[in-house]
């Protein structure tokens, strides 16, 4: 067994919007902990603070939670906990990680819910079927040789907060530091070494805390993606595709009214059914409640992009009967934007979704199906 035994790394904050750096943190942090044997990870938590904690910016629980969700899509081990969004109001962090290593430790000793919470990390679930008889009665008689241990994995700046006068309570640190242990990534501007240093309670438990030096620096934050969005720029590379959709379809952050870009893939209309040289695949789009969508066609890879505006004339149910393929019929100005209507699309018209255009030299349809992931 591995000397720190097993791990659940808990990352709490605001997440409003998520960034890709959110996410870094799990993986630096998993693969640091494992390269230097200092435990096992068992599961990763995201935990989005309650609205109640009246951060500027912060949007509603709901559509943070949405955005987590899209942003994890691909996560194989990190989960959401939506547990401090449902408290009466805001829940300080060592309430919280108490909660959820509890939480785990009951289940783990057959004390468990028969519904356990969605948020379990897969192996503990996995970890408690495979329990042999003698060791779940151990377990029962309340002796648990290895327990999970929730550590609050965080940013070097939030390490550094805990110096801010009023912000966190000596016993609360001291509970989150010593019984639970830190795991710090590194991050600008910041020296957690030092700060341990300087302090006597992170110096007595230094030993609780994994500093992660994150060598591929990436200072994104959601205070930038929230910029970029509020000025009208791409924040695009800066977290998911799914989220910043997200974000302009519900126009958080001052979303300005909402002209999506979608790419078009040539290289990708290879793998799907050709019906005519000018077939291109729509990558990524999006759910039609925008008025203009700003499509990029290329006809031949070597011609720069022409876009034609698509404009949804009238609000209909946007379900499409089976056989049924709407037109858009471009202006025939070459290389200026042209205007197009589309009366319905199909239902299957929704985000992480590809739709085919089909296009000809007079005219430009969108077909249904043909989907492929984002
Ligand atoms: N670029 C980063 N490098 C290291 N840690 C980060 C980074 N961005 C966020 N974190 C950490 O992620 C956790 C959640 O932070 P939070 O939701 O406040 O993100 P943020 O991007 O710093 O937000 P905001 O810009 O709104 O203050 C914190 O522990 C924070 O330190
Ligand atoms: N006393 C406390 O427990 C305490 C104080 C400040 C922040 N926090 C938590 O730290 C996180 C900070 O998030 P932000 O970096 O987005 O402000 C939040 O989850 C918040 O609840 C806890």
């Amino acid at each position: 067994m591995t000397k720190g035994g097993k791990i659940v790394i808990m990352a709490c904050g605001s997440f409003s919007p998520p960034t890709y750096m959110h996410l870094r943190m799990f993986e630096i942090a998993k693969d640091y902990i494992h390269t230097l044997n200092l435990g096992n990870v068992v599961g990763g938590l995201v935990c989005p603070v309650h609205d109640a904690y009246g951060k500027k910016d912060l949007v509603p629980a709901h559509h943070r939670i949405a955005m987590l969700k899209l942003a994890l899509r691909s996560s194989s081990w990190v989960k959401i906990s939506e547990w401090e969004t449902q408290q009466s109001g805001w829940t300080r962090t060592r309430l919280t990680l108490q909660h959820h290593q509890d939480t785990i430790n009951n289940y783990l000793t057959g004390q468990n819910d028969p519904d356990p919470p969605s948020w379990l990390p897969d192996d503990i679930i996995n970890l408690n079927s495979l329990d042999e008889p003698d060791n779940l009665m151990e377990k029962l008689n309340g002796n648990v040789p290895d327990g999970v241990t929730v550590k609050l994995l965080c940013g070097a700046d939030l390490l550094e907060s805990f110096a801010t006068p009023g912000l966190w309570s000596d016993e609360d640190l001291e509970t989150i530091v010593g019984r639970h242990g830190l795991v710090v990534v590194s991050r600008a501007g910041c020296d957690p070494g030092r700060f341990i240093y300087e302090s006597d309670m992170l110096y007595k438990h230094r030993n609780n805390v994994i500093l992660v030096t994150n060598y591929i620096a990436n200072e994104v934050s959601s205070t930038q993606i929230r910029r970029l969005v509020r000025r009208g720029e791409s924040a695009k590379y800066l977290t998911d595709d799914a989220v910043l959709a997200y974000v302009r379809q519900h126009r958080l952050y001052g979303a300005p009214h909402c002209i999506t870009e979608y790419n078009i893939l040539n290289d990708l209309i290879a793998s799907y059914d050709k019906r005519s040289p000018q077939d291109v695949i729509m990558t990524s789009p999006e759910e039609t409640s925008f008025k203009n969508i700003l499509i990029s066609i290329r006809d031949k890879p070597s011609i720069i992009d022409e876009t034609i505006t698509v404009k949804r004339p009238r609000k209909t149910n946007f379900l499409m009967p089976n056989s049924h393929t709407d037109s858009v019929s471009p202006f025939c100005e070459p290389l200026k934007p042209k205007m197009a209507y589309v009366d319905k699309v199909p239902s299957t018209y929704v985000p992480g979704k590809a739709v085919k255009i089909v296009s000809d030299a007079t005219e430009h349809k969108i077909d249904k199906g043909g989907g492929c992931p984002l």
